[in-house]
């Protein structure tokens, strides 16, 4: 079936036009990717049907008895809600895996109530088998093994703002992914309104980007925040608080205003040889006028210039209002003494267009009959006099000028893109993309000002917005999801938890429990729903002896992916492991500060020098993401001792460490 399905694209790709082509096209990518568990569950119910669950969903031509049921069809749901308390009519889950074509495995839940199992998981020895399995640097689909608290957030149909609060490995990224799928299947008018994914950097959007083309969905634009304002370099580095505070926007509107200058007194405006007079409540006026039109500053500017000109036009017209014209052109009353029109007058009537045809006979005309006032108008636009003391009075503007006016000068960096975003659309430089859906992954690190950024690209204000409060490390991030969203949206948004870490085993976050509570004591951290079995270990070393320490360590690493994760050393490490920047997250061994880790997992983490990350500003929320990457091992090098909140994890002498290797380091307890 599939294979007809293809064979129709293929033909579609060769005989269509441009646009059948696009079409064509995209479904042969959709039915590439989801080609590997096209099919992987069934559900055998008790009243005799079977239901087979997949990535899409097909049926037999002529036939309304689906063949394969598309994951997020009504009918589906129970592989994801069904327990043994509340089984929903099923009485077997079958979940299949398959590599290629073949079946490799099935794996059978009798939900039957005599069958014992007090497990709250969903499919348990599937979702274990995901949960071990070796990370490979790219994110992959959950839809086999998605769990009830987390299809219930999947499905959730709320129009407005979703928040979706949970601790690290909850699955809040593979769940809003899951969603947006869910919702492009569900509202059909979001695949013409377009959605977006907004994450926090290229690496992390090129992590999850497997995930939505294996659930069928392709067109899906993914960006950070600098990346939705295209054309500017962003090198530079800098406090990002005050840049990020919901003030800055007054700020930037009061610069913009700023430039339009009504001059005190009236102006002396040049127009060919003629000298205008322009008063200061006429340009008030013509300010005036261009504001009520509530245009941005950029549009404003010509409806004022306009204004202007109509009033010079106006007044040019007024002077010639008495001049009247013999047919060759000379004027016989109120020209000049010798009754005709100067040499200046006729270059301006010339200027605007006025052709002063001797050859005509039809008698006396005035002047001001003569005059095409749009040709006048034009003319005095176009004339480089009046266009300095419009200009003067109403500048055209750019985003980059009126940002840099505010900011002491030097390269851009990340905080200024929402500054920019802000002054373009208050100018009129936005180009007005916008989307039917947002999903906004590490929501916690967006600035009051990258939410204004956002919600101009999302007019209906639907959205899906996932992370965790206790991993803010930016200073102009969110405490409060209330405080972020309330300005923009009202009520209009929801908060949905999720509690369970499918991360990071149980040692992992019992090593970083007192961590969490030195600085959380109000939160609980995600509760862990498998143990790794091996404990996290910290290791001392001189100061000097770091960079060797860290080297042998990932020297001995052989299975899995391991991370690095340092903050001060981090460019000595990535050289001395001769490894590229930026860090390609798909080798066996990756370098990447807290920073960047954010959103990815490893087999194993290595943290390197723990108190010189926790002495960021926030950098006990960085250190926390750090311990929380990863899926397997956890060691922690530091010089001097560690940190207090750190003491009690086990610690490994040095003379075990060179024998050690991660991810399969055993340490003896001291
Ligand atoms: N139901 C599930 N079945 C299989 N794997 C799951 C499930 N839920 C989560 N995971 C896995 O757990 C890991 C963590 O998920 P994810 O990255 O979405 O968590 P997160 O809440 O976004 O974490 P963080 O806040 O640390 O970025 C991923 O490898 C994901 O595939």
């Amino acid at each position: 079936m599939v294979d007809a399905r293809r064979e129709r694209a293929a033909h579609g790709m060769k005989a269509g036009d441009e646009e059948a082509k696009a079409f064509w096209g995209e479904e042969l990518g959709r039915l590439a990717a989801v080609e590997d568990g096209l099919c992987f569950g069934r559900l055998d119910m008790r009243d005799g049907r079977r239901i087979y669950v997949g990535r899409l969903g097909l049926f037999r031509d002529g036939q309304d008895e689906p063949l394969l049921v598309d994951w997020r069809a009504a009918a589906a749901r129970p592989f994801y809600t069904a327990t043994m308390a509340k089984a929903d009519g099923v009485r077997r889950r079958r979940r299949i895996t398959t590599r290629g074509r073949t079946v490799t495995a099935v794996d059978d839940e009798l939900l039957d109530r005599d069958a014992a199992s007090d497990s709250e998981l969903v499919g348990e020895a599937a979702l274990m088998a995901a949960l071990t399995a070796d990370r490979t640097g790219r994110m992959h689909d959950i839809v086999t093994t998605l769990q009830a608290e987390q299809d219930a957030i999947v499905r959730d149909d709320y129009a407005g703002v979703l928040v979706v609060q949970g601790g690290p490995g909850t699955g809040k990224t593979a769940v809003a992914l899951h969603r947006l799928a869910y919702l492009l299947y569900t509202r059909a008018h979001l695949r013409t309104r377009g959605v977006l994914v907004i994450g926090p950097s290229r690496v992390f959007l090129d992590y999850i980007g497997q995930v939505l083309p294996g659930l069928g969905e392709q067109a899906v634009v993914t960006a950070t925040i600098a990346g939705l304002y295209p054309g500017v370099q962003v090198n530079g580095t800098g406090p990002a608080e005050d840049k990020g505070r919901a003030d800055m926007a007054d700020k930037i509107a009061a610069v913009v205003r700023s430039r339009v200058r009504v001059p005190e007194e009236s102006l002396k405006v040049h127009f060919e040889q003629q000298v205008l007079r322009l008063e200061s409540d006429d340009c008030r006026r013509a300010v005036a006028a261009a504001r009520r039109t509530g245009l941005p500053h950029n549009q404003a500017r010509l409806v004022c210039h306009q204004h202007v000109v109509e009033l010079l036009a106006q007044g040019l017209v007024n002077g010639m209002e008495n001049v009247v014209l013999t047919e060759t052109g000379e004027s016989l009353d109120g020209g000049s003494a010798d009754g005709r029109l100067s040499a200046a007058d006729l270059r301006a009537l010339a200027a605007a267009g006025v052709v002063l045809d001797p050859d005509q006979d039809d008698g006396p005309r005035r002047l001001a009959d003569e005059i095409d006032p749009a040709q006048l108008r034009a003319a005095l636009l176009a004339d480089p006099g009046v266009a300095e003391v419009l200009d003067d009075l109403w500048p055209a503007l750019t985003a980059a000028e009126v940002v840099a006016e505010m900011l002491p000068a030097g390269e851009w960096t990340a905080a200024d893109i929402p500054l920019l975003d802000e002054a373009s659309a208050l100018i009129g430089e936005f180009d007005g993309t916008t989307y039917g859906h947002v999903v906004v992954d590490e929501a916690q690190e967006l600035s009051a000002m990258a939410w204004r950024m956002l919600m101009r690209r999302c007019p209906t204000k639907s959205m899906t917005v996932v992370g965790d409060l206790a991993q803010t490390s930016d200073l102009a991030g969110a405490v409060s999801w209330g405080d972020m969203l309330r300005p923009h949206v009202s009520d209009r948004w929801r908060l949905a938890e999720l509690t369970v870490n499918y991360r990071t085993p149980t040692e992992i976050m019992d090593a970083a429990a007192d961590l969490f509570a030195a600085h959380h004591a109000d939160r609980r951290p995600p509760r862990s729903v498998r143990s790794a079995g091996e404990e996290p270990w910290r290791l001392e070393c001189r100061p000097a002896e770091l960079l060797d320490v860290v080297a042998g360590l990932a020297a001995q690493h052989t299975r899995g992916q391991l991370a690095i994760i340092a903050k001060a050393h981090h460019r000595e490490i990535t050289a001395a492991l001769s490894l590229p920047t930026p860090a390609d997250v798909t080798a066996p061994v990756v370098v990447l500060t807290p920073g960047e880790a954010k959103g990815l997992e490893f087999d194993a983490v290595l943290i390197v020098d723990p108190a010189g990350i926790l002495a960021g500003p926030l950098g006990h929320n960085d250190l926390y993401v750090a311990m929380t990457r990863a899926t397997q091992q956890l060691g922690i090098v530091h010089p001097g001792p560690p940190p207090a909140e750190l003491a009690r994890i086990h610690q490994i002498r040095m003379s075990h460490a060179r024998h050690t290797c991660l991810p399969a380091a055993r340490p003896d307890r001291m």
